[in-house]
Parts: structure tokens; C-alpha cells; sequence
């Protein structure tokens, strides 16, 4: 197991290329089991979820090639097995290998997912949806149980916005006879790539994107070509960290569109930003306001970002508050931030942040889930001294060549093997 070093408090220019999107990826993968023949995925970062996400195919039977950062991915002799243990536990995605392999095989038999561990996280909406479609769904000691002979249009609607089950159900139903229509859909950028990797594949989507998708299903789905949308939260993280530390510093392969909510509160918060296509640049502006955030679906404040930018708002002036409505209970960065000299707290749903006169102190942190370490890495590059932050591996599950990216533009940043005593605490932990 490692930790990541950071020396902090140096200023931050140059430019940093975006990598494709976790988000994307993890359910493109999947979906390659639909089709009949070699799929290709191009624009894939290279993270941990994605590794594993590989593995599980090859697992079901898959071959997969990577090549640079494309991903071939040759579906031939797939079949039904089991997963109902492994690398499942390890991310969250592996829930759209329900949806993929209900489609093609018409049974699946899939471990209860992992990924970041940020309150309760159901899949009732999954269900609900895989039921609609026909499947028979139990859970039996902690794995899903899917199972259908045949799988037909319906008609969804989601009681929560949800872009795993939209994803999800939108696998499936490519697969079922006659129409489906799923009904308050999440519209999150992640799913219109999906739809269009579907589509490429010979899918009949329509409405992705928006809060209705028209699904008609078809008999087979053949290979494709696809290339992933840049990550708009690794994309942000860096426009977080060059507000925080950057006098100068261009994004490059970004959607502006995707990051609109972000880029409005930073501009609130005093940062100069240009965009256009597919870059932004940010540029040194002196004091920061405090303002307020509520994340909300997409393209609401993006829950993934809450906890990178709480750490931004401990260097600005003045009270702020952040509530996260998607997850209320996504404050595990907090106390970590506390131990580095933060002014915050946490009360009932909100964080309150008060940033008047507080330079963060490089500190022994621990990330316990995967924006909490992009929080933490925000917070060591602005604190004075040497941060240490462990729990390394969630950071890994979503952002690719993180010391290269951040070495690039300046910062001192390393990685070290946790030490025997470490180790031994994180065991007891
Ligand atoms: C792999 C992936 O893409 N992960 C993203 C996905 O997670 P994930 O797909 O798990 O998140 P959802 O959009 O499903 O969750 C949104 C909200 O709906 C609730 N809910 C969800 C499903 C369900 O069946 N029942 C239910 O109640 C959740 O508890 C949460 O409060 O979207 C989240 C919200 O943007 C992001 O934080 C994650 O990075
Ligand atoms: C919560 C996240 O990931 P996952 O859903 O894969 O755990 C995330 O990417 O911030």
C-alpha cells in the first residue's frame, strides 16, 4: 500500500490535458458485452476501475486488448458465468454488468457492487426497472439474482434521478422486444455517451440526455468504434486547483458546457476563467469570496466536486455553506480538513466552512474514499509543509497520472510505501 507526499504552498502554472471519463468508461466497458462483435474503446483512462472493470470481462469469457488508452474488446465467447463474488465488491460499476448481461444472456447472476462508501447507496431503482423489462430479481446472501425468458418494453419511471439506473436499464432494454421508456431519467453527459456508443452498435435510442429516453429494443447489436467525452470532475478537480494555487493555467480536452455550475461559482468566488471548444484557462485572482453550494443532479453542482471544493473554500473569506442533497452524508473529508487546520464543520446536512485568515498545515491524512482524496490533494497543495495522505488506492480508482499531471505544473508530489507501522494501523482501522 502507498501514500502520497505533497510539499505545499507552491504556486502552479502550465497546462494539464483531460483524460476520458471515468464515469463513461465504466459503463462503456460493460456494455461491449452487447455486441457480436469486436468493440473498441478509444480516449480510456487509466485507472483502477477500469483495470478491474477489464478483468471481469475476461472473466465472463471476454479477450481484451489495450492499446495506448483504446480498449478492444472482442465479445465472442462471452457467456452467463456467475460473479457473484471479487472484483465486483471493488467499484461501483460493476452493477451495469446486470444490465449488460440481462440483455445479452437474459440471466445474470452479479455480487452487490462497492465503490465510494458515502451513506446508503440502493440499486431499488435498477431493480425496479430490470422488473419492468420482465426479469425475475432476488438477492440471495449479497449477490443479485437476474433471470427472464424474455425481456419486453415498458415504461419506467424512476422515483429517484439516478444515473446508474438509467444506464442500467437502458442496457437491458436495448435487448427487449418493443419500447421502452424510461421516465425522469438522469441527464448526467456520461449517459449521451453511452447512448452513443448503443447507437454506433446499432441501438435505437432517442432522448438521452434529456428527462425521457425512448428506447426501442432490436434483435442484435454489432461493433463499434467509440471514443470516451473528456472527465468533467477530473476536469474540474484541476480548475478547483488552479483557483486554489494556479497563476496561470490552461485545461486542455475539456467540455466547458459539462462544467457550466462549476465555472459559475468560481466566477462568484472572484477566479478569472476563459473558455472556448475544449479548454479552459485560469488565471491569478488574489482573494477569494466565500459562497454558498448545493449539489444537485445534473446540471446541478456535481456532487463529485463538493468535496474537492470544500477545500478551495478554507482559503476563502467569509462563512460557507455546502450541502450535498445527492449525498447527505459525503462529509468524510472533514474531519481530515479539521486535523490540517481548517476552520469546519459539519451540521446535519451541510458543511460550514469558515475561511477568513486560515493556512492550511501539511498534516498525516487519511482519504477514505475517492473525492475525498481529490479534497485532500487540494488541501496539501495549498497547505505550508508536508501533507501525507494514505487510503491512496480510492484516489487511483478515478484519476489518471495524478503525480505526473500535478509534477507538470509545478507541484512537489510523490508517492511512498506506506511503513510497517502504517500498514499495521490501517489494518486496525
Ligand atoms: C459509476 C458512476 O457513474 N458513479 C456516479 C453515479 O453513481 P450512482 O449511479 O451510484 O448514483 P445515482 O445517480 O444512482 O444516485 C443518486 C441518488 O439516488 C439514490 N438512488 C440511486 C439508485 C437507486 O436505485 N436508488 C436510490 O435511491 C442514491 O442513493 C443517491 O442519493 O452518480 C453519482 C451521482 O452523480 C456520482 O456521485 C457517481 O460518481
Ligand atoms: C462516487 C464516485 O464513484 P463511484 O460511484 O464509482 O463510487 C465518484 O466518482 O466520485
Amino acid at each position: 500500500m502507498e501514500k502520497l507526499l505533497i510539499e505545499g504552498g507552491y504556486p502552479l502554472e502550465g497546462r494539464v490535458n483531460i483524460s476520458g471519463a471515468k464515469n463513461s468508461a465504466v459503463a462503456l466497458i460493460p456494455a461491449a458485452i452487447l455486441a457480436d462483435s469486436e468493440v473498441t474503446i478509444d480516449n480510456l483512462p487509466q485507472i483502477s476501475d477500469v483495470q478491474l472493470l477489464s478483468e471481469l470481462l475476461e472473466e465472463i469469457g471476454g479477450t481484451t486488448r489495450l492499446t495506448g488508452d483504446s480498449l478492444t474488446i472482442y465479445p465472442e465467447n462471452m457467456f452467463a458465468m456467475p460473479l457473484p463474488n471479487g472484483r465486483v465488491k471493488k467499484l461501483r460499476a460493476s452493477y451495469y454488468l446486470m444490465g449488460a448481461m440481462l440483455g445479452k444472456f437474459k440471466k445474470a447472476v452479479i455480487g452487490l457492487p462497492g465503490g465510494c462508501n458515502l451513506g446508503p447507496r440502493p440499486i431499488d431503482q435498477h431493480i425496479k426497472g430490470f422488473e419492468a423489462l420482465g426479469a425475475r430479481v432476488t438477492n440471495e446472501q449479497g449477490a443479485i439474482y437476474l433471470r427472464a425468458d424474455e425481456l419486453r418494453g415498458a415504461k419506467i419511471y424512476l422515483d429517484v434521478v439516478s444515473v446508474g439506473a438509467t444506464i442500467n436499464i437502458m442496457l437491458a432494454a436495448v435487448r427487449a422486444k418493443g419500447r421502452t421508456v424510461i421516465e425522469n431519467a438522469a441527464k448526467e453527459p456520461e449517459i449521451i455517451d453511452v447512448a452513443t456508443l448503443l447507437t454506433s452498435m446499432g441501438a435505437q435510442i432517442k432522448g438521452a440526455g434529456t428527462n425521457v429516453i425512448r428506447i426501442d429494443g432490436v434483435d442484435s447489436l454489432h461493433g463499434c468504434r467509440h471514443s470516451i467525452i473528456p472527465d468533467r470532475i477530473e476536469a474540474g478537480t484541476y480548475m478547483i486547483i488552479a483557483a486554489a494555487m494556479g497563476q496561470q493555467m490552461m485545461i486542455d480536452n475539456v467540455i466547458p458546457d459539462h462544467l457550466e455550475s462549476l465555472i459559475a461559482k468560481l466566477r462568484e468566488m472572484g477566479v478569472h476563467i476563459e473558455t472556448n471548444d475544449d479548454q479552459v484557462y485560469i488565471y491569478q485572482t488574489g482573494n477569494l469570496k466565500g459562497v454558498d453550494i448545493k449539489t444537485l443532479v445534473y446540471p446541478g453542482f456535481p456532487t463529485d466536486l463538493q468535496q474537492p471544493f470544500t477545500s478551495l473554500l478554507t482559503k476563502a473569506s467569509g462563512t460557507s455553506i455546502v450541502t450535498d442533497t445527492i449525498y447527505n452524508a459525503r462529509f468524510k473529508h472533514i474531519d481530515e480538513l479539521r486535523r490540517m487546520g481548517a476552520n469546519v464543520k459539519v451540521e446535519g446536512r451541510s458543511a460550514i466552512i469558515n475561511g477568513d485568515g486560515n493556512q492550511l498545515q501539511g498534516s498525516k491524512v487519511r482519504a477514505s474514499d475517492l473525492r475525498a482524496g481529490a479534497a485532500l490533494v487540494v488541501a496539501g497543495l495549498m497547505a505550508q509543509g508536508v501533507t501525507e495522505i494514505s487510503g491512496v488506492e480510492h484516489i487511483d480508482r478515478g484519476y489518471e497520472h495524478l503525480e505526473e499531471k500535478l509534477k507538470g505544473l509545478g507541484a512537489k508530489i510523490w508517492r511512498e510505501k506506506l511503513t510497517a507501522d502504517e500498514l499495521k494501523e490501517v489494518e486496525n482501522a
